[in-house]
C-alpha cells in the first residue's frame, strides 16, 4: 500500500543520507532500472535499501514479498535482509509497517533462488528432485569422479562432459541449450539416485526449466516486478542467463557493485557486465563518490581514490601534489629482512589488544613461510588461513562437513547452539588423528562459524540456519569465517580476505613477478632500479590482465580499516621455491598518486 505521507519520507530520507546527492539520485530515480557502481563503504546497501523503501512508498512495488534480492553469499544476504529488516519500518514510518516489511523481502543467493524454484517445480525434469533438495550432497564438476559410489557409475565421457561444463562456466562461455540438456542428464541419471547434485546442476536445473516450460518463466517474471543484485561484478554466465530469464519488460532493475572488486575472473565472473548491461538494459548508470568507510582518514581516503582513479583512467590519472597518499612500506635486501621488518611491526601493532591485523600474500609459497617463521620466533600467536580454494585438505573438509551437517540436521533441522557445538564435535572426531595445518585452521574455523551462528544468529528460523551453514559448507566459504576467529594477527591470502577487514593490513611480497602475474608481457621487465614502473604508454595487449591484477592489489589495500603497509624485498622466491636476487618493487605500489613511506624508521606511521 502507498504511503500518502510521502513528502515526510523523502525528507526522513535525505536526512538520513546527508544530503548526499549521488545516493539520493539513485533513491529518487523515476528510471526504472539503474545499476550503481559503488565500491566497498560508499554506502551501496544503505541506498540499496532506502529505494527499496522509496519504491515501496510510491506504489512502484505492490508488496515486500515481490522483491528479489539476490547478493552472492547467503551471509551477505542474511546480513542485508537483517539491515532491510531493522531499517524500513522507520523510514516507511508506522503505518506503512504494521508488519515487519523488511522481512519479507526475499533475499537470497544465486543456489538459494534456485533451491527453491526446484522445490516446486524440480519434479517437471526428474522424479527424483520431489525431494527436498537441499538433502543432497552438493559438490564440484571435477569432484564427482573422487566419490567412489559415482566413480563406479560415471563413464569417462560423463566425467568429461561435467568437466567440460566447468571449464566453459569458467571461461565465461554460455553453454548451449544441448550442452545443458547433456550435462543435466548426466546428473539426473547417475547423481541424484546417489543423493549428489552439481554446484552448477542447481543453476542449470532451473535454467532447462525455465526454457521448457514458459509458463514457469512467465509466472517468475511477473512475480518480481523488482529484482536487486549486489555484487553484480562476480556474476558469471550461468547466473547472468538466469537472471535474463527472470527479467521481462516491466522488471524494474536495481544493480550494484564494483567493476574493482571483480577478482573473481578465474571463476568465470563476465569481463565488464558492468558496462554492458547498460546498453542491453537502458539502464541508468549512477556512480556513488563519497567513501564513508575511511571519512575520518585522510590518507586512507586519498589511496582509495588514487588507485581508483589509476584503474579509470589506465594508470594515467593526474593527481595534484597534495592528493598523493602516503603508504608505510618496508624494504627488504631478503625476505628475512622483509618479514623481520613486518614483523616487528606487527609487535608493536598488537600491544594494543583491540587491533587486529592481516597479513596478505598473493599466493602460498616459501616467502609466506618465513613470515611463519618469524612470528612463531618472536612469539606471536597467529592464524593461518593461507587456503587454496582447490587444495584438497580444503575442498575435502567441507565435504566432511557438509555430509555429517546432512546427516545431523537434513531431516530435522533442529538447529541449536547444543546440537552445532555436537556437529562440530563430531567433525573434530573425524579428523582427530589429522595433523596438517590446514585442517586445524579449518577447526578453529568451524568452532568460530559455531559460536557465530548460535548467538549472532540465534534469533533466525531454523530454514535459514541450515541454508547458511549448508551454503558456506558447499561454497568452501569456511574461510570467511576469519573475521569470527579470535585471533590478533592473522595470515592470509588477498582472495581469501575479499569482503573482510582488519584495523592493519600488510600486504607483503609486492614486488616484481610476484604480485602480477603479467611481467612477462610488459616492455619494461629489465629495467634497472629497485623498483618497476608500469609501462607509458601502456601497451594495449596488456591492458586487461593488468588491470585484472592491479584489482587484486586494490582489494589487498581496502581490507585495512585504519592503515596499510606495503612491503617487498630483493630475494623472492617462485612458486617452485626457486630463489631470484633480483627483486624489485612491484609497479603497482608506484602507480601515480601512491607515494612509499619508509615505515622502518621509529617517526612513520
Ligand atoms: N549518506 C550517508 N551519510 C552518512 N553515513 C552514511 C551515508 N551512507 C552510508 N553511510 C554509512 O557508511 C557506512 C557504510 O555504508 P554501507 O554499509 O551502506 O556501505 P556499503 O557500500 O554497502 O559498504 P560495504 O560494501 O563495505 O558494506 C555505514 O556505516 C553507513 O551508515
Amino acid at each position: 500500500m502507498p504511503n500518502p505521507n510521502l513528502t515526510d519520507i523523502r525528507d526522513k530520507i535525505s536526512t538520513q543520507h546527508e544530503g548526499d546527492e549521488r545516493q539520493l539520485e539513485v533513491i529518487f530515480s523515476d528510471s526504472p532500472r539503474i545499476i550503481v557502481e559503488a565500491p566497498a563503504g560508499y554506502g551501496k546497501t544503505t541506498t540499496m535499501i532506502s529505494r527499496i523503501a522509496y519504491l515501496f512508498a510510491v506504489g512502484r512495488i505492490p508488496n515486500p514479498k515481490r522483491i528479489l534480492g539476490l547478493t552472492f553469499s547467503v551471509n551477505a544476504a542474511l546480513k542485508v535482509k537483517r539491515d532491510v529488516a531493522e531499517k524500513m519500518p522507520s523510514l516507511l514510518g508506522s503505518p506503512n509497517s504494521p508488519v515487519a516489511i523488511g522481512d519479507k523481502v526475499t533475499i537470497t543467493n544465486y543456489h538459494g533462488f534456485c533451491k527453491g524454484l526446484l522445490k516446486k517445480y524440480g519434479y517437471l525434469i526428474s522424479d527424483s528432485l520431489k525431494k527436498d533438495v537441499n538433502l543432497f550432497h552438493a559438490i564440484g564438476d571435477h569432484d564427482a569422479e573422487r566419490q567412489w559410489i559415482l566413480k563406479a557409475v560415471l563413464s569417462t565421457t560423463d566425467i568429461q562432459v561435467l568437466k567440460e561444463m566447468d571449464a566453459s562456466i569458467k571461461e565465461a562461455r554460455v553453454p548451449s541449450g544441448e550442452a545443458i540438456q547433456a550435462y543435466n542428464q548426466i546428473v539426473i541419471q547417475k547423481l541424484l539416485p546417489h543423493e549428489y547434485i552439481t554446484h552448477n546442476a542447481v543453476i542449470l536445473f532451473v535454467l532447462d526449466i525455465l526454457a521448457r516450460f514458459p509458463e514457469v518463466k512467465k509466472f517468475y517474471q511477473s512475480y518480481y516486478p523488482l529484482i536487486v543484485v549486489d555484487e553484480f561484478q562476480d556474476t558469471n554466465c550461468i547466473a547472468w542467463e538466469l537472471l535474463k530469464s527472470i527479467i521481462s519488460d516491466q522488471t524494474q532493475l536495481l544493480f550494484l557493485g564494483d567493476p574493482l572488486q571483480r577478482i573473481y575472473g578465474f571463476i568465470g565472473a563476465l569481463p565488464n557486465i558492468m558496462s554492458t548491461v547498460v546498453d542491453e538494459y537502458q539502464m541508468t548508470k549512477i556512480s556513488l563518490s563519497k567513501n564513508y568507510r575511511f571519512r575520518n582518514n585522510p590518507e586512507m581516503l586519498k589511496l582509495d581514490r588514487n588507485v581508483r582513479e589509476n584503474a579509470t583512467a589506465l594508470f594515467s590519472p593526474t593527481i595534484s601534489h597534495e592528493d598523493i597518499a602516503n603508504v608505510p612500506a618496508f624494504w627488504g635486501l631478503s625476505q628475512q629482512e622483509e618479514a623481520g621488518k613486518v614483523v616487528s611491526k606487527v609487535k608493536q601493532l598488537i600491544e594494543n589488544q583491540d587491533s587486529k591485523i592481516a597479513i596478505l600474500f598473493k599466493g602460498r609459497g616459501k616467502n609466506a613461510e618465513i613470515v611463519e617463521t618469524e612470528l612463531s620466533k618472536q612469539e606471536i600467536p597467529y592464524f593461518y588461513g593461507m587456503f587454496k580454494d582447490d587444495d584438497t585438505e580444503y575442498v575435502e573438509f567441507h565435504n566432511k562437513c557438509q555430509s555429517l551437517f546432512i546427516q545431523r540436521f537434513g531431516r530435522t533441522k533442529t538447529i541449536n547452539k547444543a546440537a552445532l557445538i555436537k556437529f562440530a564435535d563430531s567433525v573434530k572426531e573425524a579428523y582427530a588423528t589429522s595433523l596438517d595445518k590446514t585442517t586445524k585452521s579449518l577447526l578453529q574455523l568451524l568452532d568460530a562459524l559455531v559460536e557465530k551462528v548460535s548467538i549472532d544468529y540465534a534469533d533466525l528460523i531454523p530454514e535459514d540456519k541450515y541454508l547458511l551453514l549448508m551454503d558456506i559448507f558447499e561454497n568452501r566459504q569456511l574461510k570467511q569465517s576469519m573475521e569470527y576467529v579470535d585471533s590478533q594477527v592473522i595470515l592470509s591470502t588477498v582472495h581469501g580476505a575479499k569482503g573482510l577487514e582488519w584495523d592493519h593490513v600488510m600486504v607483503c611480497d609486492v614486488e616484481q613477478w610476484v604480485f602480477t602475474f603479467v611481467c612477462k608481457n610488459c616492455p619494461n621487465k629489465y629495467s634497472n632500479g629497485s623498483a618497476c614502473r608500469l609501462p607509458n604508454p601502456i601497451p594495449h595487449a596488456l591492458a586487461e590482465s593488468l588491470l585484472d591484477d592491479f584489482c587484486v592489489f586494490y582489494v589487498a589495500l581496502t581490507r585495512a580499516r585504519k592503515q596499510v603497509y606495503i612491503s617487498a624485498s630483493k630475494e623472492r622466491f617462485n612458486a617452485s621455491g626457486v630463489r631470484y636476487n633480483t627483486g624489485k618493487i612491484c609497479c603497482f605500489a608506484l602507480a601515480n598518486g601512491i607515494k612509499l613511506v619508509d615505515a622502518s624508521s621509529p617517526d612513520t606511521a
